[in-house]
């Protein structure tokens, strides 16, 4: 048993990674992309025996996650018992093959998996550690979807899914939340009456928690000190976006709330706003729950304030002069602005700013522009450090703060996928014993 398999199911794709579990090398990886649109993109990676890399990719409609699963299976067993690639078989063979599949072991024996770790987004107050799912875990896991809508219900999918395809091996759930679950009652307290915490869980839970734990461990190796010594802020800067104040190596303070809507710009999402704009909108135009709740996950964000939400086309826009793309990019870095001061305050020292995330890792105007003028808080941005092409293999973790800056701004690619195999395989090494393990 040397194998761990990592499954992210979110709202519209899944994606997969199989990891050896004695260096963290990936195997194999792959993802199910625009699950239920006309036009699904199925993209696999793999290594085979003697480590020649091969990759696949084909566009085909996707209805559910549950068909988004048979073509993982399918692209799996490709990999591992070298099956015939799904274009090149009838649909009839490919039924006839998913039966086996799932009616045999072939593909268990064959896949040496330890354990399936599977990104929970909301585990709540219920779950602070990684935790290995069971009936009990699966019905929580539901109770806890209306707080995250459009992530938990896709990731409870991929659980079930998974634990009809590999019955006989542990599958644990590494949650979101978790890593935040530090936090003192002062910074996840809502000024709301209390019987709104006590009886109906109203609370600011955080998110991200997996990527922020992996960047800060990452940032304490960069620094040279225990992660238990690191004041930082992290940045998690991808379609959904969060800041988190870690002391000592904890999280103190995270800008999402109950649900992935408060906190930063991001790309569909509108992060913080004033709870009256809710009613208002209600009252003088008439917008019922359901519409709103898509208004302010789906149309908002860079999608609201400029019409498109990557942030690569933004750039390209701002700098042909486009003034919303010029706005959205503001907005964006205004409020990062604001979250690293009030976080710096929290903090009293902070060692390091860490940027992760396809923008945090990529877009060096949103790194400047959130750190300008920060010098007197010993922010010092090094201009050239920031913008200079880097080496995708040997490059990827760097600082780009001047040598006299005394605070460190760092970019480290996230890795939720290493993050939760490790964390997966950890609590089945436990599971008999000492473990870290909780249900
Ligand atoms: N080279 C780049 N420059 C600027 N932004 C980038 C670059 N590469 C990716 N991004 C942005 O990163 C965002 C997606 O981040 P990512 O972490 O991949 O998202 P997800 O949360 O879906 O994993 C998009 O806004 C995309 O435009
Ligand atoms: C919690 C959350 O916002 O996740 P993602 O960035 O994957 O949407
Ligand atoms: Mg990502």
């Amino acid at each position: 048993m040397s194998k761990i398999l990592v499954i992210n199911s979110g709202s519209s794709s899944i994606k997969y990674k199989l990891y050896d579990r004695d260096d963290w090398r990936v195997l194999a990886s792959g993802s199910v992309m625009r699950i239920g649109e006309p036009a699904s993109e199925i993209h696999s990676e793999w290594l085979d025996g003697r480590g020649e890399h091969y990759s696949s990719r084909s566009t085909t409609p996707i209805a559910t996650h549950a068909d988004g699963m048979d073509r993982i299976l399918l692209a799996l067993a490709g990999q591992l018992i070298n099956t015939p690639p799904p274009h090149e078989m009838t649909e009839e063979e490919i039924d006839h093959l998913l039966q086996a599949l799932k009616d045999g072991e072939a593909l268990a024996e064959a896949a040496e998996l330890a354990a399936v770790g599977h990104r929970v987004v909301h585990g709540g107050e219920a779950f602070h550690l990684p935790t290995l799912v069971d009936d009990d875990v699966i019905e929580a896991i539901r109770h806890m979807s209306p707080l995250a809508p459009l992530h938990n219900p896709a990731n409870l999918d991929g659980i079930l899914v998974a634990r009809e395809l590999f019955p006989g091996i542990p599958h644990v759930a590494v949650f979101d939340t978790a890593f935040h679950q530090t936090m003192p009652r002062t910074a996840y307290r809502y000024a709301i009456p209390d019987y709104l915490y006590r009886e109906h869980w109203v609370r600011r839970y955080g998110f991200h928690g997996t990527s922020h734990h992996y960047v800060a461990k990452r940032a304490a190796h960069m620094l040279g000190k225990p992660l238990e010594q690191c004041n930082l802020i992290t940045l998690h800067l991808g379609n959904g976006a969060s800041a988190t104040a870690i002391r000592d190596g904890a999280s103190v303070d995270t800008s999402m709330g109950m649900t992935p809507l408060e906190g930063l710009v991001m790309g569909t999402r509108c992060g913080d706003l004033d709870p009256a704009i809710h009613f208002y909108l209600s009252k003088h135009l008439g917008l019922d729950n359901d519409t709103l709740d898509d208004l302010l996950n789906r149309q908002s964000g860079l999608l609201g304030l400029c019409g498109v939400n990557d942030m690569r086309e933004i750039q390209r826009k701002a700098q042909q002069g486009d003034e919303a793309a010029e706005l959205a990019i503001g907005v964006t870095c205004h409020r990062l602005k604001k979250y690293i001061g009030a976080y710096y305050a929290e903090l009293g020292r902070v060692d390091a700013i860490v940027f992760t995330g396809g923008i945090g890792e990529n877009d060096a105007e949103t790194r400047a522009r959130s750190c300008a003028g920060l010098e007197r808080l010993g922010i010092e941005l090094d201009p050239q450090a920031n913008t200079r092409p880097h080496d995708q293999l040997t490059d990827l973790e760097r600082d780009i703060a001047t040598a006299a800056s005394p605070v460190r701004l760092l970019v480290i690619p996230t890795d939720e996928e290493l993050e939760i195999a490790r964390q997966a395989f950890e609590a089945v090494a436990g599971a008999d014993g000492s473990s870290s393990v909780s249900s």
